[in-house]
């Protein structure tokens, strides 16, 4: 098992090697299946919404992206989503005092995307709002099988104007995290409904 400050440092790694970092065990099965039942009550509850495009005017483009989100808010978190919380905000913490980027806010919501939903290749950063610095994913997803589809692809640019393109499985309890404003990437569609908790660390 790990501890969380190799989960950190494994991130730190991957993002200043490849770009990007990926954690498996993030979150423990027990600690990832609680959040995926949450994710459900609420969607159960009306809580969702078709997420938007932008920062600016929120429209509605199903052909850009299909999921539905709901915003977390800290000071309304149950026992689970405050286990998740204190340790993005741990990352935080470490991530300042090892790469000195001024994270100060975080903001995250729950995704769902319904089998077949996408997102298209796109960056996080907004043009009028450049605060985002790193974005997290971590997935809730049990039992996800490489054939059920949903991967994260990432375009890694490489020299000579060429580019790569690796492709993360959504497995529960994994937390991806890549540059919010270098990276282009793409969620492809699923056989299955495929749960996440999504968001971005920034500046003040
Ligand atoms: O769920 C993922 O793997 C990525 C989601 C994403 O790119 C986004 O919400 O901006
Ligand atoms: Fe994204």
């Amino acid at each position: 098992m790990n501890t969380v400050e190799e989960l950190y440092e494994t991130l730190i790694q991957g993002i200043l090697e490849n770009g990007y970092g990926v954690a498996d065990d993030f979150l423990t099965a027990d600690e990832m299946l609680p959040l995926a039942s949450r994710l459900r009550a609420r969607r159960a509850q009306g809580q969702f919404r078709t997420a938007g495009m932008g920062n600016q005017q929120v429209v509605v483009e199903a052909q850009i992206r299909g999921d539905e989100i709901q915003w977390l808010s800290e000071s309304d978190l149950t026992p689970d989503e405050a286990v998740f919380w204190q340790r993005v905000q741990a990352f935080m913490d470490y991530v300042n005092r090892t790469c000195y980027l001024g994270l100060r806010e975080s903001e995250f919501h729950y995704a769902l995307y319904p089998p077949g939903t996408f997102y298209k290749r796109h960056l996080d950063q907004f043009r009028t709002d450049s605060r985002r610095k790193l974005s997290v994913i971590c997935y809730l997803n049990p039992d996800w099988e490489e054939h059920d589809g949903g991967q994260l692809a990432i375009y890694l640019p490489q020299a000579a104007g060429q580019e790569r393109t690796e492709l993360v499985v959504p497995k529960g309890g994994r937390l991806v995290c890549f540059e919010s404003g270098r990276l282009e990437h793409e969620v492809l569609p699923a056989t299955r409904e495929r749960l996440s908790l999504t968001g971005w660390l920034k500046t003040a």
